[in-house]
This record gives C-alpha cells, structure tokens and sequence, in this order.
C-alpha cells in the first residue's frame, strides 16, 4: 500500500451508472482484422458507424506489451514522490493522480503522460527498464496507427493513401503522445449499479487513438444511440477510437466517439491501460480534406490548426463537446433522438453520495 496525497476533490469523483451488458449486444463493438483483404471497407465502416473499433492481426508481438505492462506496475507501486521525482508532476505531462487537466476532473486512476516523438520517449529520468519497454512498444503501435491511417484513407477512396498516416509518422514535429493509465481497486462501495469514475467521458481530440489494456474490464463507449457499452478487455486486440480530429477531415464522416472507464472496485484487478495518441503537428491544418467533399458539398468547420485545437481542448472540461465552437453546422452534432443524459450518471441520490463520501479512501 502506498499512501499519496489526494487532492481536496477527491470527494467529487462521480459515480456512473454501469450499462446493463446484456442490453448491449457483443456485435456493438466492431472487429476488423487489420491484414483481411476487405479491411479497408470494414475500418471506414466502424469509424462511420460507431467511431470504435477491436483490431486484430496488427502484428505487435504480445512480449512487447507485457514487457510495458511489468515495468509500468512496478513504475505505479513505487512512493507517490518517487514517480513524481522521476517524470515531473502533469502539466499536461508527467505523474498525475486523481486530476485530469486543469480544470477539475478527476478520477480514481494515476497516470504517465509522455510525448513520443519518431524514437524516443520524453522521460528522461524514468527507470531504464521502463523507458526502455516505453520505446521498443511505441515504436511498435506507431506502426498499428500508421496503418490504420492508410486503411481510413484507402477505404474512404482517397488516391493518396498516405494522407494521413503523413500527417503523424516521420513528420516533422507531430504531436504523437502516450498515456499510460493505471486504476487501482476502489475501495468505495457505489450503491446498486452505479461505479466510480475511473476517466470521465471525453472525446479524444486527436486524428485517431490506439489502445490496449491488460484483463481488467472498465472501458465503455458511447453508442450513436445513446446506450453506453462495456468493451470488454482483450489484451491481444488494440481498440481504435476516432478522434475529433478525424471527424473534422472527413467532414463528419468519421464520427468521434465518447467513452469513459470505470474503475475496478475493491476485490478485482487493477486496470493498466496503454493509450499511443495520433496527433498532427501544432501547424497542420485541420480541415475537410478535398478528396472527401462531394460536389458543393460545405465544411460542416471552420478551419483550425492542431495547436489552435490543443490549446481550445486545455481550456475545457472533459466531458465538452470540444468541436462546439468549430462547427459551422450545429445540427450535425447534436443528440441522437432517444438519447438520455439521464441514463449517464448515478442519479446522484442524497444516499448515494453520503455513501461515496464516507467511503472514499485516501490511501492505496
Ligand atoms: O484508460 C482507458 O482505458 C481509456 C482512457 C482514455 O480514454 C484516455 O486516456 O484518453
Ligand atoms: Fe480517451
């Protein structure tokens, strides 16, 4: 056990209501095999139609991963000075625990923040050990993301299939970054069906994400329907998410998806996710991309850099819709007929949250 100093809002992490399982059925979540003949098709298929997909036959040996995972957990049990010591505490890279940004979400998880730039991992006094594994399993999802990048454009019918890819891989100055999350078992008891939250809802901004966690469950994503599904772990898959950056170069095509995880309670495994993020360079353009606009065919944006978009995202709370203040037409985005955002969160009784309150612990 390690004790670490929570901040004052640690009585403020929200409990989510956890979707029924079984009211979401297995299919809701796309698999495309990344080396299938028709894997084009099916990777624009799943961005269009859930912005999320399981990916496997991507080819990182599953050594690579296990190697992160060993190091980072021995990375997570050191003193809560020790890991701030070695990596710099959040801002916006680094150590963090509890807080998210700036601007007050928090959530029952610590986390490393590094930015990734073509072979190295900007951590300098991390263990050697980790910083190792960091790199050789960058180095191998950048190949996933590149490649998935190549499918999106091939399977959207762009001639230039190296488009986006370009945009991340070997270009110069990309903002490519990895998040390496860990959510120890909370030891609150939330009432009934409700959980803690481990990461609040968001989009992510970026082009695309690309994910892998070890057995523990926890993550769900946003239906176009409104229902929230659990994605349930597979640490031999990457899941793909689309980024907000992807919906705008497609011109809405590619929807960004909202996800959140919840965190393990008391008994279970901790969860340790992975997550390598596809970000352009503070200069690159973010705009339809011509190849996609159909004839007289309007952005649904307004033009923006990825810096002007980074430092917009900084400003806001997770859960924002983030591309607000971008998009021309607002319709586009709203709320799917049917949607609850009731059905997002505990209902947040009297009960419920004397209950989190006095069982929250500050200590793991
Ligand atoms: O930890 C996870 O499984 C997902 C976290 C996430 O969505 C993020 O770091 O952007
Ligand atoms: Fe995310």
């Amino acid at each position: 056990m390690v004790a670490i100093t929570a901040p004052g809002s640690i009585e403020q992490i929200p409990l989510i209501l956890r979707p029924k399982t079984n009211a979401v059925e297995p299919a809701a979540i796309p698999t495309v095999d990344l080396s299938a003949p028709g894997a084009a098709a099916a990777v624009v298929d799943a961005c269009r139609t859930v912005g999320f997909f399981r990916a496997t036959n991507h080819g990182v040996p599953a050594r690579l991963a296990e190697k992160l995972e060993a190091g980072a957990m021995a990375f997570f049990a050191l003193p809560g000075q020790d890991k701030l010591d070695m990596s710099g505490a959040a801002r916006p890279l680094g150590y963090g625990s509890k807080s998210i940004g700036r601007n007050g979400d928090v959530g029952w998880l610590e986390y490393l923040l590094l930015s990734v730039s073509s072979n190295s991992v900007a951590a300098s006094s991390l263990p050697p050990t980790l910083r190792m594994a960091l790199e050789e399993y960058t180095a191998a999802v950048r190949e996933v993301g590149g490649r998935v990048l190549e499918l999106v454009a091939e399977g959207l019918g762009l001639v230039d299939r190296d488009v986006l890819r370009r945009m991340v891989i070997g270009s110069e100055g990309s903002d490519e970054m990895l998040r390496v999350n860990h959510y120890p078992p909370c030891p609150v008891l939330a009432p009934g069906d409700c959980g803690v939250t481990g990461f609040g809802e968001h989009t992510d901004p970026q082009i695309i994400s690309v994910l892998r966690s070890n057995c523990a469950a926890g993550l769900q994503i946003k239906l176009r329907d409104g229902r929230w599904a659990p994605v349930p772990p597979d640490p031999r898959c990457f899941f793909i998410n689309v980024g907000d950056s992807l919906q705008v170069l497609t011109n809405g095509r590619c929807r960004s998806v909202k996800h959140r995880v919840v965190a393990p309670p008391e008994g279970m495994q901790s969860r340790l996710s992975f997550i390598y993020f596809c970000g352009p360079a503070s200069s690159q353009r973010i705009a339809p991309l011509p190849e996609v606009m159909r004839e007289g065919e309007q952005s649904l944006y307004r033009e923006f850099t990825w810096g002007e978009y980074k430092s917009a995202a900084y400003k806001t709370r997770l859960a924002d819709h983030r591309l607000g203040p971008f998009e021309l037409v607002r319709a586009s985005n709203k709320l799917p007929a049917g949607e609850l955002a009731a059905t997002d969160h505990c209902n947040g009784s009297a009960a419920c949250i004397l209950q989190q309150q006095q069982e929250v612990a500050q200590v793991y």
